[in-house]
């Protein structure tokens, strides 16, 4: 795996990140109306197939490789939603093709998907040391995705309007703001896994939040406590939410059954 260049922190502008894995998510709808029309052999051989598609995610997850999440997806927006983690675009891409190449794949429509990269910012420093070689960071930049029962998405982006324009903000207003933040986060270990994926000059928002969670309801805890925040309250700015249930393979049969 290439390691990046250690960032030194420019007091005056951008935060220095850690930048880990790529990541794609890619939402689809499922077009049961056509998939009624298969026959359940047929039906029951793409499921088998798609199987198979998932297995090689996870050779690829327990050799360390990337990393992967599977969940259906409520309401209309989407179906289900695949979040891929990759060292590459090329390696993302590669993930798509082999996707594509499914069966399933011809009765999915896409809805939504999002670019970005495992980030962690260096709002605080990163200690000692080259921080790509320190454990604990790099499992956060090279996570293996929790197999939590529940997933959160949404994308956002902090406001550049006169007056709230965080871009604006001195790095040492920043830091003390993002302090806060994580101590709001904090209070929520245990109960919710957060990914943040830095998505600047990669999609439409600046990042892409994906929460996992045993207990639905923290996601709604979580969010509604940060918008009182000042970080949430002043500059945050959001997409849509995209929320789910785990999609294990062992049950593909039942979630397509029609
Ligand atoms: C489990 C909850 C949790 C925890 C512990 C946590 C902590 C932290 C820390 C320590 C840091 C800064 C350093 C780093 O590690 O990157 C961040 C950074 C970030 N966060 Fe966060 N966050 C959480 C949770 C959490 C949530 C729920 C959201 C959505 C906000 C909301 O209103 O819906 C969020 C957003 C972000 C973003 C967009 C960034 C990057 C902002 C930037 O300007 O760079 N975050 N976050």
């Amino acid at each position: 795996m290439s390691e990046r260049p250690v960032p030194t922190t420019d007091t005056q502008h951008a935060a220095a990140t850690l930048d880990g894995w790529y990541s794609l998510h890619d939402f689809r709808k499922i077009d049961w109306a056509r998939l009624k029309l298969v026959d359940a052999e047929k039906r029951q051989h793409m499921i088998d197939e798609f199987t198979t598609f998932l297995a090689s995610l996870e050779e690829i997850e327990a050799k360390g490789e990337g990393s992967h999440a599977f969940y259906s997806i409520l309401g209309q927006k989407a179906d289900l939603v695949l979040m891929v983690l990759r060292p590459t675009f090329n390696e993302l891409e590669d993930v798509e093709r082999a996707f594509r190449k499914t069966a399933l794949y011809d009765y999915m429509i896409p809805s939504y998907s999002y670019v970005s990269v495992i980030e962690l910012g260096m709002y605080r420093g990163s200690g000692d040391g080259d921080p790509y070689q320190n454990p604990h960071i790099r499992s956060r930049l090279y996570p293996t995705l929790p197999k939590a029962a529940h997933i959160c998405f949404y994308p956002m982006s902090k406001a550049r309007r006169d007056g709230d324009n965080w871009y604006m903000l001195s790095m040492d207003e920043r830091k003390d703001l993002m302090y806060r933040h994580s101590m709001i986060g904090r209070s929520y270990a245990g109960k919710i896994q957060q990914f943040i994926g830095g998505s600047t000059g990669f999609d439409a928002w600046e990042w892409g939040v994906t929460l996992f969670a045993e207990d639905s309801l923290q996601f709604k805890k979580i969010v509604y406590e940060m918008r009182f925040d000042e970080v949430s309250a002043k500059y945050g700015e959001f997409g849509d939410f995209y929320v789910g249930n785990i999609l294990p393979k062992e049950n593909l049969s039942t979630f397509f059954s029609v």
